[in-house]
């Protein structure tokens, strides 16, 4: 069954995002709103997160409540996605966190693997990967193939800006992930970039360039 694409409307959201564009914005502005916009995303990508019926004991009574029932992963593609991996684990201290490490080839576009330490069997029941960036969506959909591939079924996409294209070729390649960002811009320019975009996610956090 096909999932949604979800671009989320909230103001907090809008504003942040709009922040995060600007080139004058330093490397720490740049992951302290990647950060936040990281945990707005999450709440809304986690409404239909499956809990489990408990009571607690309030200094008056007995009450009725639940507790998270699902293991949840969280699967930052490095470098740009660790920036949004540590702050969904403020919200989630119980998750597992596992890292892949995917670059894109300068001249090709083309996804290439240097980090992958998944074990032999699927631990988590739910995959939340997170990018900042959908650009050509080579990298998520690489990451989506492995994943499936080691076994997991319910995977998400949190990103932050994606082009149209990006998007395209995440819902052709797994109609079945639903997608949840801040933003979709107009296209990608030659060097298959983001425009408007932000530059280069990686390189904004880390203060690389
Ligand atoms: O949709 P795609 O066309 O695959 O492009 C998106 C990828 O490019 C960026 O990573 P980059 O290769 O710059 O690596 P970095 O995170 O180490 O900077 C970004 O964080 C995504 O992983
Ligand atoms: O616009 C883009 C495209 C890929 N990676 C980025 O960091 N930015
Ligand atoms: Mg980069």
């Amino acid at each position: 069954m096909p999932a949604g694409l979800h671009v989320s409307n909230h103001p907090f959201v809008r504003a942040k995002v709009t922040r995060l564009r600007d080139r004058s914005v330093s490397p720490k502005e740049f992951r302290e709103l990647v950060s936040s916009l990281a945990e707005l995303l999450f709440v809304e990508a986690t409404h239909d997160l499956a809990t489990e019926p408990i009571t607690v004991e309030t200094p008056l009574a007995v009450c009725p409540g639940v507790k998270i029932a699902a293991q949840v992963g969280i699967i930052p593609i490095l470098r740009a996605g660790l920036g949004m991996a540590e702050p969904l684990l403020h919200v989630l201290p119980d998750a597992i966190v596992w890292h892949l490490g995917l670059y894109r080839d300068h001249d090709t576009h083309q996804p290439i693997w240097y980090y992958d330490k998944l074990p032999k069997q699927p631990n988590i029941d739910i995959a939340f990967i997170v990018d900042p960036m959908l650009a050509t969506g080579g990298s998520v959909v690489a990451a989506v193939d492995r994943l499936k591939k080691w076994g997991v079924q319910r995977i998400k996409f949190l990103g932050l800006i994606a082009a149209p294209e990006g998007v395209a070729a995440l819902q052709s390649a797994h109609p079945d992930v639903s997608i949840y960002l801040a933003a979709v811009d107009t296209h990608l320019n030659e060097n298959r970039y983001i425009v408007p975009g932000l530059g280069d996610a990686g390189d904004r956090q880390f203060g690389t360039r």
